[in-house]
């Protein structure tokens, strides 16, 4: 039977990004993947879309609390995307999970880990505001990663449409822990980003797919951004494209180091830090209901 049989789950989103949090921390040691300490066996795609499904919880990441692996964390966590496959980043995703914990435990700072390391994220002055360390950028090619070599990952040759006149072209790539491109328009909805997005997002320079963001420069430090998920499509927010286009604007001249984004579902306020390189992102959440997972759904899915 499915560890998440059951289980208890609550259903918040980050600026319209659609979250599920289940902490299995409480399990017991085998249904969460190992003893503390040992790790945590991810889900299998399968049960995590039958998660997905509209008689589950439908979301677009479900963000699993595991016992912490490194001592002085508060927990491991996994980060599923709808379509069943694991990220290695989410920004309004842990937002939500700090948000829970923080209410929890009353603690105002937390340390996580993820698969892309350690992040930091403080409770903010407002009642379920945060601020989230994303960890500093990176933006060689390998680290993205690109199937092949790009010296200046700033603007790399990729574009479609005919080819005396892209629609898209030359996008910013960089990897906030999972990979993005961000191509730079003068409106983001004068584009059909729900066509374009999936042959970007499995465009074969991207081994591992990528994330597919169209941003504009909309203001004074100010950025407009529309973002195709990888493993899920079109989001009202993503939270580490807004890094990603922030982090591109910057190291392209377009924008200083701290700006503020705004997405179809709102506002998240991006700093790129000077002193260690790290990206801090600050937003709200929401809490929307709490649930248990119906074991149907596993059986039904035929999963382990
Ligand atoms: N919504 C997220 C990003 C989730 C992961 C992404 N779809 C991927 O596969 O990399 C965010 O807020 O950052």
């Amino acid at each position: 039977m499915s560890a998440l049989a059951n289980h208890p789950f609550v259903k918040m989103n980050g600026l319209g990004n659609e979250i599920v949090v289940v902490d299995l921390r409480g399990a017991p040691a085998q249904r969460a993947g190992g003893a503390p300490g040992a790790g945590a066996a991810p889900l299998s795609p399968a049960e995590v879309r039958a998660v997905a499904r509209p008689e589950g919880a439908p979301f677009d990441q479900m963000m699993v609390l595991y016992p912490p692996r490194t001592p002085g964390t508060d927990a491991f966590v996994r980060i599923y995307n709808s379509d069943g496959s694991e990220a290695g980043a989410c920004g309004n995703g842990m937002r939500c999970v700090a948000d829970v914990v923080f209410a929890a435990t009353g603690k105002t700072a937390l340390t996580f880990e993820t698969r892309a390391g350690l992040l930091n994220a403080w409770k903010g002055a407002e009642p379920l505001v945060s601020t989230v360390d994303m960890g500093a950028p990176r933006f060689g090619w390998r680290d993205i990663p690109l199937a092949e070599e790009f010296r200046d990952t700033r603007a790399i040759e990729l574009q479609i449409g005919p080819i005396d006149a892209p629609v898209l072209h030359s996008p910013s790539v960089v990897s906030m822990g999972n990979p993005h491109a961000v191509f730079w328009v003068d409106d983001v909805m004068a584009h059909d980003l729900g066509r374009f997005g999936p042959m970007l997002e499995n465009h074969p320079i991207f081994p591992d797919r990528a994330n597919i963001s169209l941003a504009a420069v909309t203001g004074p430090d100010h950025l407009t951004v529309r973002t195709w998920e990888r493993g899920v499509g079109l989001t009202r927010a993503c939270g580490s494209a807004a890094c990603a286009a922030a982090v591109s604007a910057a190291r392209t001249g377009r924008t200083g180091r701290r700006v503020r984004v705004t997405l179809p579902g709102g506002d998240l306020v991006i700093d790129w830090r000077e002193r260690d390189d790290h990206v801090l992102m600050t937003g709200p959440v929401e809490y929307e209901r709490e649930g248990r997972f119906d074991p149907a759904l596993f059986a039904a899915a035929s999963v382990p």
